[in-house]
């Protein structure tokens, strides 16, 4: 067995080099410098060893805690290689050795303590322990494991002290019987700075539910086979699904804005709203070089909505970085997910009360996306560009109607334009900030919408 301390070393010497690789790790934006283990909790002893361990990761003046789940064993696992921390370290991220993780299904489902740990169900949930689990494959911010098809477990990488947002808006969402999120039973909190923080969400897992990225591309590319037909021509057509997904939206805004609270916005909290817009810009464009043709008209819309008098009605919990990968669909219709809000904004701006419009900024950015992707790589094809455009234009009226006849917080999103225009606007400044961070071949995808948009192309 490896003695705890000298993991503890290795981890300090490994994880540098290691960090920066993970899909899930948010501070891309500048070099990984020390890397410190705060706090060891041995999950599994003897051989395999498992061990819960906070690091500390510092970046210039910024430090972030991040968790890991550390393995070790004389038998080597069958992990992708990716996994291990360093070659022949024996270290590795233990989320995909499913012999260890079902211990925290089984921990969660006794209530029980391990340290600084606790695990529990919630109020009323008896759960079924001794399941197996599989981490989701796809691109996460988190890292999420699936046990035996009926539970999912989300650990949260980069933790805050308190209670995380995601875990505070699905149980506030659940108590107000909204049908538009799974079910949470059950939670992990540590400990940070000797304050209790969420470090695990369990919630049901829907194992027949399609995310909405998926349905929304595949209606694109069963658009783009057949040359000569429109978006509400195709047998694929996505509309329908796009407004019930509006309306999904704006149910889920009612109900935040009923459990958890409104407050009015002033003129003060308008100023600060435009100004928070151009602080991003300027972060961004410091950033990236290809931002700085468009910075002068985007600015003019962000000075607009200063002017133009349209108050972004009472502020509110939003779900703060609403896309179609967020979104999924069941038999029984649309649940909304991951209401962290954007993985990169610190955690008081996460649990900010914000306008109920930028969550259908993101959507509506998102209608974008999914029919830009297909353009991804292959410029110069105006045919496909401009059925592209058509697809988009006829999926983002659609969720806008949704949302406007299920009667949310702000009505008919299109009656406030100018606003919605600036919140678009800006998604996708942070769009270009995340692109250029993690995917800069799709970097074009926010640019171009900026482009159009402030050509009034749109
Ligand atoms: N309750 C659930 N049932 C089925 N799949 C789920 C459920 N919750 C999440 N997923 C799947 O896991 C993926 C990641 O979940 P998400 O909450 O967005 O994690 P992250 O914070 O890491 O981005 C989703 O895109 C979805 O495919
Ligand atoms: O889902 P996450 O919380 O990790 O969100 C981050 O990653 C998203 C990409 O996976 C990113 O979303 C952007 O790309 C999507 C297509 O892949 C698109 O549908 C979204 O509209 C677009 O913003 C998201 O911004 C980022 O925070």
């Amino acid at each position: 067995m490896t003695e705890h301390r000298s993991v503890e070393a290795e981890l300090a010497a490994l994880l540098p080099g290691w960090l920066p690789a993970q899909r899930w790790f948010a501070g891309k934006d500048r070099p990984v410098g020390e890397v410190r283990p705060v706090a060891l909790t041995v999950l599994v002893e003897g051989d395999p060893l498992l061990l819960h361990v906070v690091v500390e990761v510092v970046q210039g003046d910024r430090t972030e805690p991040y968790q890991l789940l550390v393995g070790s064993r004389s038998q080597p696992p069958e992990i992708p290689s990716a996994a291990w921390f360093g070659e022949g370290t024996g270290l590795y991220e233990a989320s995909g050795d499913a012999d260890l993780t079902a211990v925290l299904l089984d921990r969660i489902a006794a209530g029980a303590r391990a340290g600084a740990l606790r695990f529990e169900p919630e109020p009323g949930e008896a759960l079924t322990g001794g399941l197996r689990a599989r981490p989701i494959t796809a691109e996460q911010s988190n890292t999420s494991l699936v046990y035996g098809g009926q539970y999912i477990l989300k650990l949260f990488r980069k933790l805050s002290p308190g209670t995380n947002k995601d875990l505070l808006a699905h149980r506030a969402l659940q108590a107000a019987g909204c049908r538009h999120v799974a079910r949470v039973v059950g939670s992990i909190t540590g400990a940070l700075a000797g304050e209790p923080a969420t470090i695990g969400m369990l919630q049901e897992y829907l194992p027949d539910a399609v995310d909405g990225w998926a349905m929304a591309t595949t209606s694109v590319r069963d658009l783009m086979a057949d040359e000569d037909r429109h978006p509400d021509e195709a047998g694929g057509d996505f509309a329908g699904e796009a407004e019930r997904l509006g309306a999904a939206v704006a149910e889920v805004h009612a109900d935040l804005a009923r459990a958890l609270g409104t407050e009015a916005v002033d003129r003060a909290e308008l100023d600060r709203t435009v100004q928070a817009m151009h602080d991003r810009l300027d972060r961004v464009a410091a950033q990236v070089p290809q931002l700085a043709a468009q910075v002068p008209a985007v600015r003019a819309a962000f000075e607009a909505v200063r002017s133009d008098g349209t108050a972004p009605g009472p502020m509110q919990y939003i779900h703060g970085d609403l896309h179609l990968g967020q979104v999924l669909r069941t038999v029984g219709g649309w649940l909304l997910l991951d209401f962290e809000g954007e993985p990169a904004a610190p955690v008081a701006e996460r649990h900010a009360l914000r306008s109920p419009l930028r969550d259908v900024a993101g959507m509506l950015r998102s209608f974008d996306y999914a029919a830009q992707q297909l353009l991804v790589g292959r410029p110069g094809e105006p045919e496909t560009a401009t059925r592209a455009l058509e697809w988009a234009t006829r999926n983002r009226a659609a969720f806008c109607a949704g949302y406007a006849g299920a009667d949310g917080p702000v009505g008919d999103p299109l009656a406030h334009a100018g606003l919605l225009r600036a919140f678009e606007l800006d998604k996708a400044v942070y769009e270009v900030a995340y692109e250029h961070a993690n995917r800069p071949d799709w970097l074009a995808v926010p640019l171009a919408a900026i482009a159009r948009s402030t050509d009034g192309g749109e």
